[in-house]
């Protein structure tokens, strides 16, 4: 499991190192790392004897961490040329930068262009503009060399010093032009904004330089699961067991009008492995259920009837009056329950972190919404991670936010991000699989939540396990999506074969290959 902090938290951190005089100790180191990864790309390019560098510099520390490393270049023989964006340059690096035999060109009205060429045609660009002291997106002349580089686009490999510059290092936000990296190397700890929003999209690869920032830092502001914590929060069937001990997730889902989402989130829950399915809904449903899943026990009947471990309600059930009762029943029984979709607007004023709301964006500003809190959607997609928090807080639930990251937040704050899935998950349809996936992980972990520790993991404390959950449901999710991927377009009744095989992989031990 990954940790991530704010940037103002390291920022924090780093202050009592600062006022015992270990700042340029501690830049060095930084730049040192960045300088031994600047390296490597080119290594693996063809060598770093001869390959042309630019160092984007700006006014502070981050453009001092770039020039620093940018001297160590230059010394290893590559041509290195410091393009400063700012009248204002970290002195020191930049002596040691011209000593090494770099090259400076100041921006100015009449260099841009000329320094965008250079830009966009180098081996390698270390962007140092910005890092966790810049305030809102590029502006001025580094915005303006962004913008024509972009238009231009780059021809080398591009290396974010600590952030990509202009992402909010606490939030993941950005505004107004930014340089996409292809890798970042962040320094003293996991910056949050490199996870999540825009940073994550803009960060590439990421590595974390340990500059001894230890136990200085606070705790985590985010979490992400890696591929190989998911073994641990899987309930694998035991010797002793039988359909009823693994879990039986009830799902009420599809209506005559949508009919499909109740058969895709069947078939996610199936592959994703579950004790039994039992499925509530109008007889048009349940026969195509059990047409395309004969494994699944269908009826018309009632929650209070129905004995299972967790429920997911909502997926394709919007217009229907008696599977919107059955969702109000399943959000009320006090099992787990996966709340999706049409099943959203049901909602009580509180419930408890067992229910597991499940909305994108839209739905997410609809719910708030209904609360008299009118949040627009596109400020939901600029920091899913605050506005997710926020649902979470004011529900009870535990709240995923669905995108190109997946957000999850438990009612007592401990946040995880997942950005396993693939652009190509954005299809109709793609949800209800997620909400599949989620119904079968819940329903298997509280079955055997005596017995086995699955849905906890070292340093996650227990009211955050169904967010601990969910976020190994997107996990899964995504790298299927991802696999499935690899052989076009994905679709989406094709994703449980996918979903199966991850779980294959995944289930490794130790896992041989983080599955794609
Ligand atoms: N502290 C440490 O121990 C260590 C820190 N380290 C490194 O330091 C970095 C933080 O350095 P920092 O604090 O100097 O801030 P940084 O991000 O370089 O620049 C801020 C300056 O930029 C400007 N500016 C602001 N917003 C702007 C905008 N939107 N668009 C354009 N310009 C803008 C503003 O100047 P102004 O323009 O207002 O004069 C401001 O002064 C950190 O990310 C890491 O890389 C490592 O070496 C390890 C040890
Ligand atoms: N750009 C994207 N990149 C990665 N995953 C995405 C992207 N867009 C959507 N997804 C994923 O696809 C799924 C879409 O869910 P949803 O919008 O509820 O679809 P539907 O209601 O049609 O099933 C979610 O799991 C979401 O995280
Ligand atoms: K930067």
């Amino acid at each position: 499991m990954l940790s991530a902090y704010t940037g103002s938290s390291v920022r924090a951190a780093e202050s009592p190192l600062l006022e015992a005089g270990l700042g340029d100790e501690l830049m060095q180191r930084a730049a040192h790392g960045l300088a031994q990864a600047a390296a490597g790309e080119l290594s693996a390019t063809g060598g770093t004897y001869g390959r042309s560098v630019v160092v984007l510099a700006g006014s502070g520390n981050n453009g001092g961490d770039a020039l620093y490393a940018g001297a160590r270049l230059q010394q290893r023989g590559t041509g290195t040329t410091a393009v400063l964006t700012s009248e204002r340059v970290h002195a020191p690096a930049l002596a040691a930068f011209c000593a090494a035999g770099g090259r400076v060109v100041a921006l100015s009205d009449s260099t841009l262009d000329s320094a965008a060429a250079r830009v966009s045609a180098a081996d390698l660009i270390l962007d140092g503009i910005l890092g966790t002291g810049g305030v809102g997106g590029l502006r001025g002349l580094a915005a303006a060399l962004i913008e024509r580089v972009n238009a231009r686009g780059t021809v080398g490999t591009v290396v974010a010093c600590d952030v990509p510059s202009g992402v909010n290092a606490d939030t993941g936000e950005a505004t107004g032009h930014l340089l996409s990296a292809d890798l970042t190397i962040t320094f003293g700890a996991l910056k949050s904004g490199l996870l999540i929003g825009a940073g994550a999209r803009a960060a590439g690869r990421v590595a974390t330089i340990d500059i001894g920032l230890g136990e200085t830092l606070p705790e985590p502001d985010l979490y992400s699961l890696e591929p190989a914590d998911f073994r641990h929060l899987y309930a694998q069937p035991q010797p002793a067991d039988h359909k009823y001990s693994r879990g039986v997730l009830g799902i009420a889902a599809g209506s005559a009008m949508y009919p499909g989402a109740a058969v895709l989130a069947t078939g996610a829950a199936l592959a994703t492995g579950v004790g039994m399915i039992r499925f509530l809904g109008p007889e048009r449903v349940t026969a195509l259920i059990n047409t395309v899943h004969p494994e699944v026990v269908c009826s018309q009947g009632s929650v209070s009837d129905s004995h299972v471990q967790a429920w997911l309600v909502g997926p394709g059930a919007t217009e229907d009056p008696g599977q919107r009762q059955r969702a109000r029943e399943a959000i009320s029984s006090g099992l787990p329950t996966i709340v999706d979709a049409g099943a959203l607007p049901l909602l009580p004023d509180t419930v408890g972190a067992h229910v597991i709301l499940t909305p994108h964006a839209g739905e997410l500003a609809a719910l708030f919404e209904r609360r008299g809190d009118a949040v627009d959607r596109t400020a939901i997609e600029a920091d899913p991670a605050g506005f997710a928090r926020r649902a979470a807080q004011a529900t009870g639930a535990t709240v995923l936010l669905k995108g190109y990251t997946t957000v999850v937040a438990a009612s007592t704050g401990e946040t995880f991000v997942q950005a396993n899935a693939t652009p190509w998950l954005a299809t109709a349809g793609s949800g209800d699989t997620l909400a599949g996936i989620l119904g079968a992980l819940v329903a298997t972990h509280a079955a055997n939540a005596t017995n086995n520790d699955a849905g906890s993991l070292p340093g996650v404390p227990p009211p955050a396990r169904w967010a601990v959950l969910a976020a190994a449901g997107a996990l899964l999710h995504g790298l299927a999506g991802r696999r499935a991927a690899k052989r076009g377009p994905i679709v989406v009744s094709g994703l449980p074969r996918h979903i199966g095989r991850v779980i294959h992989d995944l289930l490794q031990d130790p896992p041989s290959t983080q599955p794609q």
